[in-house]
């Protein structure tokens, strides 16, 4: 049984094969607290979105179990907790429109449809994208989708956010004041998050928690506590020593730790 202390998002053992020979995700385990924003940092190819895909279901694990709200997330009984997912790239359908793509997932989430009206008009107000309500996607800016795309997650009430590096394609400067405004809707409502980045500074921003991974196939390296309260300031010298701590620490082990951190 789930009680409100328990973990939310719970992955024990967890491994994963694409082919059934060599491992993509080996041995890890993880713990999402009710309320709690925890980043997965690791080096590109190490076995991130393989995590997330597991926990959303598409993916079966080689071994290892994965819960969400204590429920197998590869069993089909019973009703599946919502998940919010965000992936790399808007996955916003060119032909719909924005609203439209909201209403997709709402009807799919069993959202009664007298509710999506004032759903839509709430979450994209609140992701700062309402002008945008009968827009085509193809007509926005990818700063604009992306913001679409959380509106879309967190439209259905999620149990539990899923995040896919949904910054990294972005400019720098969109990209920092989306994570503050995910960050300030965080703050207001904390959801269990589970958040992936190879960013090391966008992880410290944004996690109460971080789980540094080793190269594929991965492993737990790590895990980080930072707890500095929010809100946070992106030029926080706590958070900044916190990165410099961790850049140090995987500077040797991955190959390719981003410019922004090493710098
Ligand atoms: N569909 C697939 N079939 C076979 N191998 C795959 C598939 N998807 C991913 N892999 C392999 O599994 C490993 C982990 O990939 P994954 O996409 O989970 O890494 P990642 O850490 O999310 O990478 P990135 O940061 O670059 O997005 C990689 O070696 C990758 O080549």
């Amino acid at each position: 049984m789930t009680t409100s202390t328990s973990p939310y998002i719970e992955v024990k053992d967890l491994a994963v094969s694409y082919d059934g020979q060599r491992l993509a995700v080996s041995d890890v385990d993880l713990e999402v607290g009710p309320s709690e924003f925890v980043a997965v940092l690791g080096p590109s190819g190490c076995g991130k979105s393989t995590l997330l895909q597991v926990l959303s279901g598409l993916l079966a694990p080689a071994a290892g179990t994965a819960t969400i709200a204590g429920r197998d997330v590869t069993s089909t009984a019973g009703a599946a907790p919502r998940i919010g997912y965000v992936f790399q790239d808007h996955r916003l359908l060119p032909w719909r429109t924005v609203a439209q793509n909201l209403e997709i997932v709402l009807s799919a989430a069993g959202v009664p449809r007298d509710q999506w009206p004032e759903r839509i008009d709430r979450y994209l107000r609140m992701l700062r994208v309402e002008a945008h309500r009968d827009a085509w996607p193809l007509r926005l800016s990818g700063g604009q989708r992306q913001r679409v795309s959380i509106a879309r997650a967190l439209a259905i009430d999620p149990a539990v956010v899923l995040m896919d590096e949904p910054f990294s394609t972005l400019d720098e400067v969109t990209a920092r004041q989306m994570r503050q405004q995910l960050g300030d809707l965080f703050a207001l409502r904390p959801t269990p998050v589970l958040f992936v980045t190879h960013s090391v500074r966008e992880a410290v921003f944004l996690a109460d928690r971080i789980l540094i991974l080793t190269p594929g196939p991965a492993r737990v390296l790590e895990t980080v506590t930072v707890d500095v309260p929010r809100p946070r300031a992106y030029e926080d010298a706590t958070l900044a020593a916190i990165e410099a701590a961790i850049v140090a620490r995987v500077v040797d082990l991955w190959t390719d730790v981003p410019a922004e951190a090493s710098a």
